[in-house]
């Protein structure tokens, strides 16, 4: 339980048509009393008066809503004041606030942090409520609200659960070796459990970095010899002139990023330096970078103009099939062989493309139709966790130090949800989340 009571601005920024004040920890009660004279029925939308307590003047009114911990978002006792979104108003509130004994302003996600440690929410359920309110995509909203309501976290809470039934019964098998009432076989089945469980995990593991992407963002590198057309096509893409067009080969030097929607999904799109033989230590850096954006990229689009078509470079072959698109540009000036053809100045197959990229992206990234890890912190548990595991049912090892790959095992995920030894990450994930939340 905290000592002091926390209060922030919960709402956005002002001015804004409500503005809604949260007030959290033990001193709810008293504060409710000077500021608005009583303490509202629980859960209850309650007209009121917001009045300095000291001198009593009017501050604003509204709406209070009075929720008794341990039901409420922190856990603790929680008064949410709703008043009118000026910036005068909101600070007159804060002011009489702050002016009340054991009340000070709360740090970005500190309510969340007392969630957490209340019980409220896991790790996995606070990482999928700040991912929602960063949300700008459809896909990143849906990901981000079944995290926060808990998918991972029964996921993974389930996983930790069956590693300890199986410890609990090969800790039996140990202590009651010597007693003939043991069955000797009970530990086979809990190592074909722990087999299916690591297939699990490894399936769970092997998804393409889905989450990962719907979150981050799905990077498209636009790539091509010089002149092809690429900042062209990027600021079409943009719809505003990002990147600087001219009918000099070897304009672009260094890689150049947008973000943007395209159907359910953010994407990266990184217009790159064209590729040719160049002794300019400039340019043969950006195609160096150029390189290592297509071989970073989730899909390469080569850019083949129609008037002079350019095969891929022996470079970028490795790129498998289906994280290449090859499209021609300049379709107002030739007639080009491949499938996808745009014109920039004619703004004609712009429309197609986008469309063929939407396709590629679902197609990688789906609609979220199961529970997708979103963090490289979520990966690396689950990697650490499976390791473990994958040690334990090696037969020729020690029971006991089978037993105790098996705990380690169910540590890293009891470290995902923040079940377990987690103090030293709580100020890296919190710091993520705005002041108010
Ligand atoms: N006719 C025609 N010209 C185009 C089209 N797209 C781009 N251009 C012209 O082609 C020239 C090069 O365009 P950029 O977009 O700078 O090409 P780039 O591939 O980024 O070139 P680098 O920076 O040299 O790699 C400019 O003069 C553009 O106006 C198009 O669809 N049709």
């Amino acid at each position: 339980m905290h000592e002091k009571t926390i209060f922030a601005l919960s709402s956005g920024s002002l001015p804004s048509g409500v503005a809604i004040i949260r007030v959290s920890g033990p001193a709810v009660a008293d504060t409710a009393e000077k500021i608005l004279g009583c303490l509202p029925p629980p859960r209850k939308a309650t007209f009121s008066r917001f009045r300095h307590p000291s001198t009593g003047d009017l501050l604003d009114e509204g709406l209070s809503i009075y929720f008794p911990g341990p039901n409420s978002f922190t856990g603790e006792d929680v008064l949410e004041l709703q008043g009118h979104g000026g910036k005068a108003s909101v600070e007159a509130i804060l002011t009489a606030l702050a002016s009340i004994e054991g009340l000070r302003v709360a740090e970005a996600g500190e309510f969340s942090r007392r969630a957490f440690e209340n019980n409220r929410m896991d790790l996995t359920e606070l990482e999928g409520l700040s991912d929602l309110i960063a949300a700008q995509t459809e896909g990143q909203r849906r990901q981000a609200l079944s995290q926060s309501q808990g998918v991972l976290r029964a996921l993974y809470e389930g996983w930790r659960s069956d590693i300890i039934q199986a410890r609990a019964l090969i800790e039996a098998e140990l202590d009651f070796a010597d007693e003939d009432d043991v069955p000797g076989s009970v530990s086979d089945q809990v190592w074909s459990g722990v087999l299916t469980l690591i297939n699990q995990i490894s399936d769970h593991l092997d998804d393409g970095r889905r989450g990962e992407l719907i979150r981050e963002g799905f990077s498209i590198a636009l790539l091509g010899p010089p002149n092809a057309g690429k900042s062209s096509l990027l600021n079409a893409l943009a719809r505003r002139d990002v990147a600087i067009v001219t009918p000099q080969a070897g304009t672009t030097r260094d890689t150049i990023e947008i973000s943007m929607r395209i159907g359910e999904h953010l994407v990266v799109i990184t217009d790159t330096a064209g590729l040719r033989q160049t002794d300019d230590e400039i340019e043969r850096e950006g195609i160096k970078r150029a390189v290592q954006a297509a071989r970073h990229a989730d899909l390469v689009v080569w850019l083949s103009p129609s008037d002079a078509p350019a095969d891929l470079p022996v470079k970028l072959r490795e790129i498998p099939n289906e994280q290449l698109l090859t499209i021609g540009t300049k379709a107002d000036l030739a007639t080009s062989q491949c499938e996808i053809v745009v014109s920039t100045v004619y703004t004609n197959g712009l429309d197609v493309f986008l469309r063929e990229l939407e396709d590629r992206i679902d197609k990688r990234l789906g609609h979220g139709e199961s529970a997708a890890l979103s963090r490289q912190r979520h990966r690396f548990a689950l990697n650490e966790c499976s390791n473990c595991l994958r040690l334990s049912i090696q037969s020729k090892l020690d029971l006991e130090l089978r037993s105790e790959h098996l705990r380690q095992a169910g540590d890293h995920l009891g470290r995902l949800t923040g079940r377990i030894d987690v103090e030293d990450l709580l100020d890296v994930i919190f710091s993520e989340f705005c002041v108010g939340k």
